[in-house]
């Protein structure tokens, strides 16, 4: 019977470097030519760096520096307009302030030297720290010794926004789940979307004169949680608030209502999108299976068949989360869908009887053209005597070779790692071989790869030696198999 063994895994040096690709912590030191690596990333580590792939890390710190920024982006202008600057906060302040600038200073001194670019294809590397890097860094701060503690003098801070985004789109990119990610920052920007409009409240009012008007804040309580109050009222048109009576006040209100409507809805619109990308994929396997059971019903196809289909969508999704994964990979290029395949398939391609003794690319060539397929239980995959158009390579589950009168007799049961379905391809049609030698039934679900004939052909064109191989196995296959 045909079945994986054990076999010595040769790799070529590419599939080595694309192994490494795919799991950024293995270096494919072997192959030398690193420098050669097309690198997807904007901004990519030095390569020279032991770990040039290390992105782990490199996030992590991203998040170091983004506590940093935002500490810098909340703080500043609540410190800018509200009295919060006095004796016995002060030390605080410049306590955190340093903190922070410590953590931008580690960042533009160690991080970012050992950073690569990508520009326009090529990969630049940076000799001089960016302008914008060391603009960050100038401490205005020390004006505070003439003028007083304020955070007017950090604003230059701000500048290293681009930082925040980067973590932002790195930390989505290495997330299983990047939705939740994506939630939580648009959250963050409606929050401070409302955390700007109590600083500006707060500042109308003391353009106004706290407690002079109905409108404006009093005077009373905590300053920052009446504003954000009054904020959070206005800006998401809740409504119910004092009237307002000058134009000053008015024109203020009108803005805010207007940011609302504008801001709130594209930012709640954004949180849908991110919430319906989130689940598109179950939206589309629920749309196609309903969409079926409707044609079904149109065409009063009998109630098991019925069952039958709605028993395979339902496994399908649970086994793989997708209908079809063909649809997924063929978006990608060629060398990233080599690398999954390289990395899901090929050890359980090398250990296959058949193929020991086949050329490694072939191997990679044939794990390209592979479609998934899932069989319910009892389902003929083959049946005898039809011709035979592919051949088959279990992923999971197992399959029969049944035969006699009504195809109780059971010969083998072949497990996952196991082909069949190759005598009748691998036969000429003028010995008659290109017919089934034997009925497949699925036994529980099966879930298969599937290599077309004409595939098959097509990659052993290209590889005499293999195709001599796989003829040479073929013929004794039949005689192992001609009782049957
Ligand atoms: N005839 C036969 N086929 C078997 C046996 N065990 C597994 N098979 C597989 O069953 C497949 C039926 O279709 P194919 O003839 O194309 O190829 C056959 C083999 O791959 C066996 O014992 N006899």
């Amino acid at each position: 019977m045909i079945s994986g063994t054990s076999s010595a895994t040769i790799w070529p040096s590419d599939i080595v470097y694309l192994q490494a690709f795919l799991h950024n912590d293995r270096v494919p030191r072997e192959t030398g030519n690193q420098e050669a690596v097309p690198l997807p990333l904007k901004k990519v580590h030095n390569l020279n760096t032991p770990h040039p792939f290390a992105d782990r890390r490199y996030v992590t710190w991203l998040a170091v520096v983004a506590v940093a920024f935002n500490y810098n982006i909340w703080f500043i202008p609540v410190r800018l307009v509200f009295p919060y600057h006095n004796a016995a906060n002060n030390p605080y302040w410049l306590f955190f302030d340093a903190l922070a600038d410590l953590v931008n200073v580690i960042d533009i001194m160690v991080w970012q030297p050992r950073l690569q670019f990508v520009k326009g294809g090529d990969i630049v590397v940076r000799d001089l720290r960016r302008c914008t890097d060391l603009v960050s860094l100038i401490p205005f701060d020390v004006l505070g010794v003439y003028y007083g503690l304020s955070s007017v003098f950090r604003l230059n801070r701000i500048i290293r926004i681009e930082y925040f985004f980067e973590f932002s789109d790195r930390l989505e990119s290495i997330m299983a789940k990047a939705y939740i990610w994506r939630v939580i920052r648009t959250t963050g920007y409606l929050l401070y979307a409302l955390h700007i409009n109590a600083c500006l409240f707060y500042v109308a009012s003391l353009y106004q004169g706290l407690s002079t008007t109905e409108w404006v804040y009093n005077g009373e309580g905590s300053a920052y949680l009446r504003c954000y109050y009054y904020a959070v009222r206005s800006l998401i048109n809740i409504g119910g608030l004092p009237v307002p009576q000058t134009v000053f006040e008015i024109t203020f209100q009108l803005c805010n209502f207007f940011v609302g409507v504008f801001v709130f809805s594209s930012l709640i619109g954004q949180m849908r999108d991110v919430i319906g990308a989130a689940t598109a994929g179950e939206t589309y396997f629920r749309a196609s299976m309903d969409g079926c059971v409707s044609y079904m019903n149109t065409n009063s196809i009998p109630k098991f068949v019925q069952n039958r289909v709605r028993t395979w969508y339902n496994y399908t999704w649970a086994a793989q989360g997708m209908l079809d994964e063909s649809e997924l990979l063929d978006k990608m290029p060629l060398v990233m869908r080599m690398a999954i395949a390289v990395d899901i398939n090929l050890a359980t391609f090398q250990k296959i009887a058949l193929f020991q003794g086949c050329d490694q690319q072939m191997l990679v060539d044939m794990l390209l053209r592979l479609k998934s397929i899932v069989y319910l239980p009892g389902d003929f995959v083959v049946k005898k005597g039809d011709i035979g158009k592919e051949m088959y390579v279990i992923k999971s589950g197992a399959v029969q070779v049944v035969g006699g009168p009504d195809n109780s007799i059971v010969f083998v049961t072949l497990k996952a790692g196991c082909v069949f379905g190759e005598i009748s391809l691998l036969q000429s049609a003028k010995d008659g071989g290109n017919r089934r030698t034997a009925n497949v039934k699925a036994h529980g679900f099966a879930n298969l790869f599937v290599l077309e004939k004409k595939d098959l052909f097509d990659i052993l064109v290209h590889y005499p030696e293999s195709q001599k191989v796989l003829a040479r196995k073929g013929k004794y296959v039949v005689l192992l198999f001609i009782r049957r």
